[in-house]
């Protein structure tokens, strides 16, 4: 299983999903953004948190028009997988691979602590490694982390089995308590809690590793 990790400037996160991915199995290269094409035989693109490009105009605006994005959209439109991570999930919602926003956290701070999350759905590659309705411990790091939709986005995440993750105590005001969706053909996944921060005893714990270790058995399967 190849993973691609892509690097902005300002990411932060992109050696600690590498190491993740490594330790599950996976072969990863890094992909500089200013790259046109991705690495041949890539079978999943990981987009990591940080602070791409200072975060200036929104979180993940600037990067999502990077030269490297238009190959994330076209892997993903041919039903690639893509995975975001915090500022990586804020990227995927700014390309529109993932409907929604990111708005500023509900008491307009960083939240910076880890948070018990409910895994609300076990059917995707990502969350297969999980018991659908698990509570799992993995940190969030973000002053951007509201997620935000419509009432008729919101209703078609929830009929569709699309809400991945929802927060136990919601840290930042997110609608419905939702930490995490996927996309249309459950492909894509964006996430503002951090997995890769929890994946190795050193972390203080490994709830986060089951996602990597998931993932990689499907897709090696596949
Ligand atoms: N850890 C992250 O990826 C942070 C994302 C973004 N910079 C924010 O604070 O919302």
């Amino acid at each position: 299983m190849h993973a691609a990790v892509i690097v902005f400037p300002g990411s932060n996160c992109d050696r600690d999903l590498a190491v993740a991915f490594e330790r599950a199995g996976a072969r990863v290269s890094m992909v500089w953004h200013k790259d046109t094409e991705l690495p041949a035989g890539v079978d999943l693109i990981a987009v990591p948190g940080g602070f791409s490009f200072g975060d200036y105009l929104r979180c993940g605006a600037i990067a999502a028009n990077s030269p490297i994005c238009r190959s994330v959209v076209a892997h993903a439109r041919k039903g690639g997988h893509v995975l975001g991570i915090c500022n990586g999930f804020q990227v995927l919602t700014e390309t529109g691979l993932l409907p929604g926003a990111l708005l500023r956290n509900a008491r307009l701070k960083y939240v910076c602590k880890p948070v018990h999350l409910q895994v609300t759905t076990a059917e995707s590659v990502y969350t297969r490694g999980f018991d659908a309705g698990q509570v799992i411990t993995v940190p969030v790091a973000h002053h951007d982390g509201n997620y935000h939709c419509g009432d008729e986005t919101l209703a078609r995440l929830r009929g569709e089995d699309r809400i991945a993750f929802r927060y136990v105590d919601n840290p930042n005001g997110s609608v419905d308590h939702i930490a995490g969706i996927l996309s249309e053909n459950r492909r894509v996944l964006g996430m503002m809690p951090h997995p890769e921060r929890m994946a190795e005893p050193a972390h203080g714990g490994t709830d986060g590793a089951s996602m990597f270790t998931g993932l990689v058995d499907a897709l090696v399967a596949a």
